[in-house]
């Protein structure tokens, strides 16, 4: 196994720029995964590290060896696509044998490295099926097998789950992380299901428009989100962005919510006191408030360690099972608070939720970074 390092990486196609100077560092053994909607150059930067597109600027490299120019089959990465792209008058054994057949390994050897795989993968049962005789999630593991019976320096994986049912999705993302932790192989995974990130990556690359928002660990991109895209799009249901105002009372700076359209008296102040943001150059300033919905929530009228409350009209109420969401009225503003199904709240009440402003993200609205 070994460490990748993309170094100010760039793609461009004819005039248009996909990737813009992309650095990410990956050590040996850890699992990158690269998120962003549609669009936003994952798949691009994968088949780069592939070989299968070319790298317009910047480098490429696995250990120390650069490999812009290495051909494909011998960079030693073994790539999983969303199709599987198994032949399909092949047995699984041949399909999973293939690439070893093709570098020359012997019959006998390969028949070893065969079986241990189909164990790990336990699909030593479908060894002797073709392609049309499996399930989906099947011949998602089939798959898998061909790129692990290479031992290869560097897994990619692109989107491999998506056209699996929800169940099977499940399965198989155990399953990755299952086998990530035995191999320690250094792993690339592109997708655009936040769930997905979160659960697998050691560390996420968050792309846009081809440039990386944030590089961070699921814990540090969830709680520290370092612009309003990021914060938006991870994390669901969405976190909440409220406009405010920050202001000084008793020596503690707070951040003033209106919620009047029509008069700035009616507002709410809520303390900034545990929150760790350096606001020292926005006082008296407008701010993005970021609340996530479990920062807003309800516990039958106790005091939740001293938090301060807001009294909420709940305007419609989601039981999703273990949670429920309660979509609130703060004046002008709609807020969404996550309860736990536990607590009976009901359309129509007036209630005084608590509010975690020690973990309020706080964003400046001209540049949207987090301050
Ligand atoms: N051969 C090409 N010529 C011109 N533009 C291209 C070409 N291939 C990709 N692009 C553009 O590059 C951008 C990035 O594409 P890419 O496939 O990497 O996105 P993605 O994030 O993987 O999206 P998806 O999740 O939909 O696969 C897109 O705007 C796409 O239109």
């Amino acid at each position: 196994m070994a460490s990748l390092t993309i170094k100010n990486a760039v793609k461009r196609y004819g005039t248009v720029e996909v990737l813009k100077d992309v650095s990410i560092d990956l050590q040996d053994g850890e699992f990158l995964v690269l998120l962003g909607a549609s669009g936003c150059g994952k798949s691009t930067l994968l088949n780069m590290i592939a070989g299968l597109e070319s790298v317009t600027g910047g480098e490429i490299m696995i250990g120390d060896r650069v490999i812009n120019d290495v051909h494909p089959k011998d960079r030693d990465i073994a790539m999983v696509f969303q199709s599987y792209a198994l032949y399909p008058n092949m047995t699984v054994a041949k399909n999973i044998a293939f690439g070893l057949e093709m570098r020359g390994i012997q019959k006998a050897e390969r028949q070893k490295a065969v079986e241990g795989v189909a164990e790990m993968l336990q699909i030593s049962h479908l060894l002797d099926r073709k392609p049309a005789q499996l399930s989906g999630g099947q011949r998602q593991r089939v798959a898998m097998g061909r790129a692990l019976v290479r031992r290869p320096e560097v897994f990619l994986f692109d989107e491999p789950l998506s056209n699996l049912d929800a169940k099977l999705r499940l399965e198989m993302r155990t399953e990755i992380k299952r086998l990530h932790k035995e191999l320690s192989a250094t792993m690339v995974y592109v997708t655009h299901d936040q769930i997905e990130a979160l659960t697998l990556a050691d560390r996420i690359a968050i792309l846009k428009d081809g440039s990386v928002q944030q590089l961070a660990s699921p814990t540090e991109i969830y709680n520290k989100p370092a612009n309003i895209f990021v914060a938006g799009l991870v994390g669901s249901p969405p976190m909440n962005f409220i406009p405010a105002t920050l202001v000084e009372k008793d020596g503690i700076t707070h951040a003033r919510l209106s919620l009047n359209k029509d008069t700035d008296n009616d507002v709410i102040d809520l303390s900034l006191a545990n929150n760790d943001a350096d606001i020292t150059e926005y006082g008296g300033k407008e701010v993005v408030l970021g609340l996530r919905p479990e920062m807003i929530t309800y516990v039958n009228g106790a005091d939740v360690n001293g938090q301060q409350t807001i009294l909420s009209n709940v305007d419609v109420v989601e039981p999703t099972g273990a949670d429920t969401l309660c979509f609130l009225k703060w004046g002008k503003h709609d807020v969404m608070a996550r309860v736990s199904s536990a607590i009976d709240v009901g359309s129509g009440d007036q209630l005084a939720f608590s509010i975690d402003m020690s973990r309020a993200s706080l964003f400046d609205p001209q540049t949207e970074e987090r301050i």
